[in-house]
C-alpha cells in the first residue's frame, strides 16, 4: 500500500480523473458516475472514488496543488496499476477571445516549475499528452459543439507572480493556458509508459498587462459541467 494513496491494487480502475481540488473530486463521483462508487482514498484529505461512467470503470483522485503534491499522487496511482491519467482542472486563460467557462486541452505543457525536469533528469523536455487521447476530445467536442481550445499550456509553481509581464511572455510563445500539474502528470506518464491528457476549465483569464479576472461560482460549476461531460468520455474511450 502506497504512503498517501492508502489502496490496493485493483482500488482504482485503469482510467482516472484527477482533479486537484478535493471538493471537485465528490462532486465529479456524485454527479458524473453512476450509482453505486465507493471512496478508496481520504489520506489528507485527497479524496478519491471508484465506479462506473455509463457502465464503464472509472476513477477520480484528488492531485492536490503544484507539480510537488501531483507528482505522489500520479506516481502512487502508477504504482497501484492505473493507465490512463486525464487531469480535469482549472486555469488561467492567456488566448484572444476566450470566455470563462471554456474549455482547454493542453495538447504540451511547459515545465516553467522545473520539478517534472528534476524528476525526468533531464535539462529541457516537452512533456506531452497521448495525441489519441487529444484526437478523441477534439472529435467529442467538435461533435458536441463545445467550445474547446486545444494548444500548448504553461505548468508553473507560482499561482501569485510578482512579474506583471509574465502573461506576455507566456503568450508571445503561444501558450494558450496555465495551471500547475500538467507538466508533472506527463512526466510520470513517459517515465512509467502511461497515457495522459490535460482538461481544463478557464476559470481566470489573464491579460498581457498582468491584470486578471475570476470566474463567479456559478459561472465555474457551469464550465466544469461542460469540461467534465467530455472529460468523461474521453477517460473511458478506447
Ligand atoms: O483546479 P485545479 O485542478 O486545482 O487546478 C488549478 O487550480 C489551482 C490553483 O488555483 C492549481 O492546482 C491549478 O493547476
Ligand atoms: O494555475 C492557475 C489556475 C487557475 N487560474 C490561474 O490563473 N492559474
Amino acid at each position: 500500500m502506497p504512503i498517501h494513496l492508502r489502496a490496493e491494487s485493483g482500488d482504482y480502475a485503469p482510467n482516472v480523473l484527477c482533479p486537484g481540488d478535493p471538493r471537485r473530486a465528490a462532486y465529479i463521483a456524485e454527479t458524473f458516475f453512476d450509482p453505486g462508487y465507493r471512496m478508496v482514498n481520504e489520506e489528507r484529505g485527497m479524496l478519491g472514488f471508484t465506479g462506473t461512467f455509463e457502465g464503464a470503470p472509472i476513477s477520480v483522485q484528488t492531485t492536490g496543488m503544484g507539480a510537488p503534491s501531483s507528482g505522489i499522487v500520479f506516481e502512487e496511482l502508477a504504482m497501484l496499476g492505473v493507465e490512463r491519467f486525464v487531469r480535469v482542472g482549472t486555469c488561467g486563460g492567456l488566448k484572444d477571445g476566450m470566455q470563462m467557462g471554456d474549455t482547454v486541452v493542453g495538447i504540451s505543457a511547459t515545465a516553467e516549475d522545473q520539478t517534472p525536469l528534476r524528476l525526468a533528469q533531464m535539462d529541457s523536455y516537452a512533456p506531452t499528452g497521448t495525441f489519441t487521447l487529444a484526437e478523441t476530445a477534439a472529435r467529442l467536442a467538435r461533435e458536441s459543439g463545445a467550445t474547446v481550445h486545444v494548444g500548448a499550456v504553461v505548468t508553473s509553481g507560482v499561482f501569485y507572480d510578482p512579474d506583471s509581464t509574465t502573461f506576455a511572455r507566456w503568450k508571445r510563445t503561444g501558450h494558450i493556458g496555465v495551471e500547475m500539474e500538467a507538466a508533472m502528470m506527463y512526466t510520470v506518464a513517459a517515465l512509467r509508459g502511461l497515457e495522459a491528457l490535460a482538461i481544463m476549465t478557464v476559470s481566470d483569464l489573464l491579460e498581457e498587462s498582468g491584470d486578471t479576472s475570476r470566474i463567479s461560482d456559478e459561472e465555474l460549476k457551469q464550465g466544469v459541467d461542460a469540461m467534465m461531460r467530455l472529460a468523461c468520455r474521453v477517460a473511458t474511450s478506447d
